[in-house]
């Protein structure tokens, strides 16, 4: 568990914080530039002098400003990973290693193998940086910062530099990380798709208050945040495969915590049972009044309205709870009119396209 009450004031700008985050899996700091995500990451590691108020890791107290207690920025076991990677030129990925291992200042450094082979840094070790791509380079700043043995590890928009492509190819890194990972991850990002495929948890940062923090799954469908306003307005649904039918390349996912309901996505072939998350966006998602049977869409959920949210003009956003799963289901006005949907009504979600996050 992280326990974090953090007050930081310049003269225009104030972080004023107060957080308990989980003590495994990544905790994404979302938010608008200049909502203070960066000078929350500064504070936690220790690099904003000024920062006043009491931070807990794992039952270590690293500050109490009440109680004097201030550990200095060297002395947190903590990783930070930035945009770009700060690496020495002159040393190879094998050297650069090992200076994060020295680090530690243990008389018996960790075995770096395993960092090795989950980060795939075995081809490279012979490398120089600068023979490395982007992305090549932040798996091994991740890998040189986990060697440290951290107790918390501190991502501030490690994507942010990388091209699409570059992105592309790092993610699955992130995502196998995410997996395997011991401790916390806090991760700062203010691009959603990517908080999707990575976050466990979610703290939307705005003007350096907490709007809101919580699950993904719970955050992302709430109609009163700014987080489904948006055209890319989607959910996350935690499910397992059911089934795979390999003649049309399809798995059948079902919701967990979900009395029966499933649907199918496109997917190579995977074991039954495995863990997926599922990304549904709200404008893949129409509504009917009846089951439709003569349709070309493949997944019709049953479910019911919870709430809706006009925008002006001609815009309406319905939430829907599908046996405990929230979905979002992105309608015009009027349609909403013409159905006569409100709140309490049993509709059936077509959901056009399903995407597999991880
Ligand atoms: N060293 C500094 N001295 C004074 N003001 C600063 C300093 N660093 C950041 N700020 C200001 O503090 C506020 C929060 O900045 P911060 O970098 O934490 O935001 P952010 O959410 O990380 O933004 P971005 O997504 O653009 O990186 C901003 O108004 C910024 O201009």
């Amino acid at each position: 568990m992280i326990d974090l009450r953090l007050q930081l004031a310049r003269p225009d700008f104030a972080l004023d914080v107060d957080l308990h985050l989980p003590a495994r899996g990544v905790s994404a700091i979302f938010g608008a530039s200049g909502s203070g995500k960066t000078t929350l990451l500064r504070a936690v590691a220790g690099l904003e002098r000024h920062a006043q108020g009491r931070l807990q890791v794992a039952g270590e107290v690293w500050q109490d400003s009440a109680g004097g207690v201030f550990v200095p920025p060297h002395r947190r076991p903590l990783g930070y990973v930035f945009q770009d990677a700060a690496l020495f030129p002159h040393l190879t990925v094998r050297d650069n290693l090992v200076f994060g291992r020295r680090r530690t200042g243990d008389a018996t450094p960790p075995d770096a193998a395993p960092v090795v082979g989950l980060l795939g840094l075995a081809p490279l070790l012979d490398r120089r940086p600068d023979g490395l791509s982007g992305g090549e380079r932040q798996r091994v700043a991740i890998a040189r910062a986990l060697l440290a043995q951290p107790r918390l590890l501190l991502m501030d928009e490690p994507l942010a530099a990388l091209d699409e492509r570059r992105k592309a190819e790092f993610l699955p890194w992130l995502e196998k990380l995410h997996d395997e990972l011991e401790i916390p991850v806090l991760y700062v990002s203010h691009s959603l798709p990517e908080v999707a495929r990575l976050a466990d948890y979610l703290v939307l940062l705005e003007g350096g208050r907490v709007r809101a923090a919580g699950a993904l799954g719970e955050l992302l469908p709430r109609l009163d945040l700014p987080l489904s306003h948006g055209e890319e307005a989607f959910v996350v649904i935690a499910a397992t495969v059911g089934a795979y039918d390999a003649d049309y390349a399809l798995a059948r996912l079902d919701f967990s915590g979900s009395a029966g309901q499933s649907l199918w996505a496109p997917s190579p072939p995977r074991p039954l049972g495995a863990a997926v998350r599922v990304r549904i966006q709200a404008r893949d998602v129409s509504l009917a009044l009846s089951a439709q049977h003569d349709s070309s869409i493949l997944n019709t959920l049953a479910a019911t309205v919870v709430g809706l949210d006009a925008q002006p003009p001609g815009r309406a956003l319905a939430r829907l709870d599908a046996g405990g799963s929230a979905l979002l289901a992105r309608l015009t006005r009027k349609s909403l009119d013409q159905l006569g949907i409100q709140v309490g009504q049993t509709v059936f979600a077509q959901v056009k396209s399903v995407a597999l996050v991880d």
